[in-house]
């Protein structure tokens, strides 16, 4: 046999049937690969936008939040990526001129719509939630509340955005989506079987929501969501009129008390405000609100002469009297006749927990009585010197830090019975990874369905293993082909027969 035929019978590319087979699956291989690589990972990152607005009594906040596009369901992948703080107070401020309301909105959304990609505009989900101001109006005044929400509404509809609705979100509300936010933020419903509690101190309300150690007995503070396959029960209240502004009025309603023959020259001497603090306000300013009782038209027109006198004791002393302890239908309350299991695990606080403590530099490294003796010695300091050392801060917030400092150690620790084990297990924040703590996140999470009940199936592993899994997978059937070719070729003697 001549050697040319020898070499074609024992080298297998030499059978074009066998080439071209072997060609085709690499060929198929290679183009499956390449589907999946393509469908896997887009060339670029593409991201979808969600807008809230909390609409507080204090003031409105618009947040843009963004989550890339193919991890909706994704733990922890929502992040805000702006908060734009809206000039001017919170919505229910305009109850007389609701038309302004929308209007006051304008800057902030002008905003986003610059924000936001033009091509994600139509999908864009807007919601707005209005708090505890709102809730207080609503109670004054419904028509009022009913004017001011319409007129936010038809601003927001002025958006390219898909408008989602604003409405008046209720105190469980507030409690349970500050909660998920804190948790989500935290990555808590994966990766840790334990959550956070949250608490939040807004300027007319003030939420506390935990998962109890133990049956919760009034349905009004139960809330239960199953997330990632876990079910919580949590236990949730939030106390109207025990915002940080409107439990000073409650405060000072308790300090003066008005009668009908008030004069001009009445003087209030206030343990919570400072030495040498010598303020002529008008007893409208404190009593305009429905969490104080009604003045006659004649006590409105009159004024009283707030003076301070910066003694701490009678402070902490006079703001426990604003928790009324002596009624409770149920085991165990926390104050004015509330069911409150007690309190158990880390808590997370917010709002103007943080806005005070971070003034005053409290931190969790402070005992409970360490954050007395700093609230002491601030509440004592002359109002001068105060307004000295701190020349551009808001003379308002600084006036009522020692006030509201006070306030916030009495409520955790005489409101919701927190010990001093409790209070190390509380830190002060504003932010988790950079997105603030707050309702908002957690009631867009919840609209927009993107905390599931169920843990959404997890790739067995990360897009770069399953790649190169492929890609050797691929390889080695290759080889397994040619090799198969060149050791299971037909035995030499038919081949040899053949060819004689
Ligand atoms: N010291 C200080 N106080 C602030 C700051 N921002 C807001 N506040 C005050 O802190 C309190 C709580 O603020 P927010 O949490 O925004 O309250 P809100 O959302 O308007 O009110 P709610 O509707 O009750 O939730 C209010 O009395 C605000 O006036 C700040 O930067 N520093
Ligand atoms: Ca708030």
């Amino acid at each position: 046999m001549d050697e040319q035929q020898e070499m074609k019978v024992k080298n297998p590319w030499h059978r074009p049937h066998i080439f071209l087979a072997t060609a085709g699956i690499a060929a198929a291989i290679i183009i499956m690969v390449a589907i999946a690589v393509v469908q896997n990972k887009p060339l670029q990152q593409k991201y979808k936008y969600g807008i809230v607005l909390d609409a507080g009594s204090s003031h409105t906040s618009v947040y843009i939040y963004e989550w890339p596009a193919e991890k909706e369901n994704n733990t922890g992948m929502v992040k805000q990526k702006q908060a734009c703080s809206v000039k001017g107070p919170g919505i229910s401020s305009y109850s007389k001129t609701p038309e302004k309301a929308g209007e006051s909105l304008k800057e902030c959304m002008d905003n986003a719509t610059k924000t936001i990609p033009k091509h994600r505009h139509p999908e864009t989900p807007v919601y707005l939630g209005a708090t505890a101001g709102m809730r207080l109006l609503k109670m004054e005044n419904d028509v009022d509340s009913k004017k001011v929400l319409a007129s936010v509404e038809k601003s927001l509809q002025t958006y390219p955005f898909s408008y989602q609705g604003a409405r008046i979100i209720t105190g469980q509300e507030e409690g349970a989506f500050g909660w998920i936010t804190v948790n989500y933020l935290s990555e808590n419903f994966r990766k840790a079987s334990r959550t956070v509690g949250a608490l939040d101190l807004g300027g007319a309300s003030t939420q506390i929501t935990f998962v109890p150690g133990q049956q919760v007995e009034s349905s009004d503070n139960s809330i239960d969501f199953r997330l990632y396959g876990n079910d919580y029960h949590l236990y949730t209240h939030s106390f109207l009129c025990y915002g940080k502004d409107q439990v000073l009025k409650l405060y000072l309603e308790q300090q003066i008390q008005p009668n009908a023959d008030m004069t001009d020259n009445i003087i209030l001497e206030d343990p919570c405000f400072h030495p040498g603090y010598n303020i002529i306000k008008s007893f409208q300013s404190v009593f305009d609100s429905p969490c104080v009782k009604n003045l006659t038209n004649s006590q409105k027109g009159q004024n009283f002469t707030h003076r301070g006198i910066g003694n701490w004791n009678k402070c902490n002393q006079a703001i426990k009297e604003v928790f009324n302890t002596s009624h409770c239908r149920y085991s165990r309350c926390s104050f004015n006749d509330v069911f409150q299991p007690p309190v158990t695990g880390r808590f997370g606080a917010f709002s103007a927990y943080f806005f005070v403590m971070d003034f005053l530099n409290v931190t969790p490294d402070h005992s409970l009585d360490e954050a007395k003796k700093i609230l002491e010695a601030y509440c004592t300091t002359p109002w001068g010197t105060l307004k000295q050392k701190h020349r551009k801060v808001k003379e308002k917030y600084l006036a009522e830090y020692c006030f509201s400092g006070t306030y916030i150690v009495s409520l955790l620790e005489d409101g919701y019975k927190f010990t001093t084990n409790d209070w190390k297990n509380t830190e002060f924040i504003k932010t988790i990874k950079n997105s603030e703590a707050g309702w908002t996140l957690g009631y867009m999470l919840n609209l927009t369905n993107m905390i599931p009940a169920e843990a959404p199936d997890t790739p067995l592993l990360p897009y770069g293993g399953y790649v190169s899994l492929m890609l050797v997978l691929s390889f080695l059937i290759i080889v397994c082909i040619i090799l198969g070719c060149i050791f299971f070729r037909r035995p030499s003697g038919p081949a040899h027969k053949e060819i004689i």
